[in-house]
């Protein structure tokens, strides 16, 4: 059977740059527009040429994309003006690329509100906007901003905007849910009266923005009506809320027989697993923690957390997971916590290279300390380092590297150089290691001098004399530091999840708890380092010794 071809937009460096907070770099717009192309996207929207220096810059040196149509975007002529008079279009024009992207009014009370033009000037100005940019040979796309609130108001009007860009030669009209409150059953009728009206759906596009949570269920409604080209962004970036989050929809495009039977996108089927990643990368970019819960890509998307999921689990993947993880490039976990059964536990053991016995009277001692623990504030499921040095022990053959003497802190605000008020961190460390004793202290030291806080101070004061153990923490640094105030028990504590990473490409997570934030991080900190020794194969004294 012959597949009908849908084509994927990307918007994410002009719609996506709307997102509050979002500004991207020269570089970093390059970096993300290559990333595009090479996941098989059909048109990379580089932004608005002539509306802020970043975006002319973008467009007067594009990136050399070797899949995807580069468009400009802009908006229709001013009234009164020809379009060959026209600032904007000529910015957008001189920018070079083979699309451009117009948007223009179609819901009337915009024309008379925002615009301030009859409507008649508004339809001339769409149409000779869409004609002087296909009579310069470029590939138009008509954005139609408000018009599915439009088609409600005035259909005739609405309509008759969208024809006049079809008349004009648009190559794509995109029908634009702008205030993102329509919902996907009145997208389909809108889009079916639209096809009726006599323009394709192989003309059609859908633009949705997510102000109702349905975005993405907004653009299938519209493609089951016929519309043949989805606009999106990575992640769901875009204005308020976020459009249509391409994450969640190529996958589904890709993955769900329903709509991978009857298309095909450019998307090829051995880039999507590169998707988890692209989707990080983002987040990287623009210094965010990834959406644990993001469909498909998120760190929680296959995460099974609850005993009766994992049991299953074990027996067949298939019986919680709607796909498998590895298409789209993310992986299973099964976490620990107070939610979890025997299967989690050996699940989760046999991870950490530790096989147990189903029935080994040890795993219900293990389960028992987790759920006791979590009881007072601790949180096993993220904190994966701290469990395996939990377990461990329960099972013996934890070696104990080093015991804890003493440790200070002391934080001081002081007028340092120039009379400046300054912060400054001190820490001392008393470790017994096989019956030596060490004493470290270390002030906190970040870039140019500055203060890094009494963790940082706690943290290099530890790692700084670890005797025999040294030179195995070495590549060892401090990645990450959450504090969550949480109601354990009777009385609220502090509960301190420590993110550390080691050159080997490791990365781990501990936990520490106390009523006292500096205690909780001083316990995270120390598991920290334990679990390290332990990747390291560090056995006692003794061992070392013997070694
Ligand atoms: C639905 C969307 O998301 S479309 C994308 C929107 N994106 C952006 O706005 C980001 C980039 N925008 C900008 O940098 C600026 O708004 C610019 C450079 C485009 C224009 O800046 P300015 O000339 O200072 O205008 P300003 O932003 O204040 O107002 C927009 C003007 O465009 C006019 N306008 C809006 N839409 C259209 C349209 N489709 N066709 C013609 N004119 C339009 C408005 O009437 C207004 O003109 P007015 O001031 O004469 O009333
Ligand atoms: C064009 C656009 O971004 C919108 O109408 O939402």
């Amino acid at each position: 059977m012959t597949r009908e071809r849908l084509w994927l937009y990307d918007t994410t460096l002009r719609d996506g740059q709307q997102t509050q907070g979002v500004q991207f770099s020269l570089k970093e717009k390059r970096q993300i527009a290559e990333m595009l192309d090479g996941l098989g996207l059909d048109y990379v929207e580089g932004g608005w040429p002539g509306a802020n220096p970043t975006d002319s810059a973008f467009f007067d040196e594009a990136p050399a994309l070797s899949h995807a149509t580069f468009a400009a975007f802009g908006m229709t002529k001013r009234a009164g003006r020809s379009a060959a008079n026209d600032d904007v279009l000529a910015a957008v024009l001189n920018a070079g690329t083979r699309a451009i992207c117009l948007v223009g009014k179609t819901h009337d009370f915009h024309v008379t509100a925002a615009l301030g033009v009859t409507l008649e000037e508004n339809r001339e100005n769409i149409r000779e906007s869409v004609r002087h940019l296909v009579a310069e040979g470029r590939e138009t796309l008509f954005d139609a901003e408000h018009f599915f609130d439009g088609f409600a108001a005035n259909r005739d009007y609405a309509l008759a905007c969208l024809h006049e860009a079809h008349a004009a030669g648009a190559r794509w009209i995109v029908l634009c849910d702008t205030n993102g409150g329509t919902l996907p059953q009145d997208i389909a009728s809108a889009v079916a009266a639209v096809i009726e009206s006599g323009i394709p759906g192989e003309r059609l596009g859908i633009h949705t923005h997510d102000d109702t949570g349905m975005a993405v269920a907004g653009t299938l409604a519209a493609v089951e009506a016929g519309v043949r080209q989805i606009q999106g962004t990575l992640n769901g970036l875009g204005e308020r809320c976020g459009n249509a989050n391409l994450t969640s929809l190529i996958p589904t495009l890709l993955l769900k027989p329903s709509y991978a039977e009857r298309f095909e996108t450019g998307v090829p089927p051995e880039a999507l697993p590169g998707i988890t990643r692209i989707s990080r990368k983002l987040d990287d970019i623009l210094n965010r923690v990834p959406a644990k819960t993001a469909p498909y890509v998120g760190g929680s998307a296959f995460a099974h957390k609850a005993g009766l999921h994992a049991s299953a689990i074990l027996k067949d993947p298939s019986t919680y997971e709607h796909v498998e993880p590895e298409l789209v490039g993310n992986e299973r976990i099964v976490p620990m916590s107070n939610q979890a059964g025997q299967s989690n536990l050996r699940r989760r053991l046999l991870e950490a290279g530790i096989e147990v016995e189903k029935g080994d009277p040890r795993l219900a001692e293990i389960l028992d300390e987790v759920k006791r623990r979590e009881d007072v504030g601790y949180a096993f499921d993220t904190a994966q380092a701290s469990f395996e040095l939990l377990a461990r022990r329960t099972l013996g053959g934890m070696p104990n590297f080093f015991e804890i003497e003493r440790y200070r802190v002391i934080v001081e605000r002081r007028r340092g150089a120039g009379g400046r008020m300054e912060c400054h961190s001190e820490a001392v460390v008393v470790l017994s290691i096989g019956g030596e004793t060490t004493l470290s202290v270390s002030e906190s030291m970040g870039p140019e001098g500055s203060d890094q806080g009494p963790v940082n101070a706690l943290s290099k004061a530890l790692a700084k004399d670890l005797g025999p153990y040294q030179p195995l923490i070495e590549d060892m640094r401090l990645v990450d530091f959450k504090v969550r105030i949480t109601g354990g028990g009777v009385e609220a504590v502090t509960r301190v999840i420590i993110d550390s990473a080691d050159d080997q490409g490791r990365r781990w997570s501990t936990v520490g708890v106390s009523p006292n934030i500096v205690d909780a991080s001083f316990e995270a900190l120390c598991d920290a380092v334990r679990w390290k020794l332990a990747q390291e194969g560090a056995t006692t004294m003794a061992g070392l010794a013997a070694e």
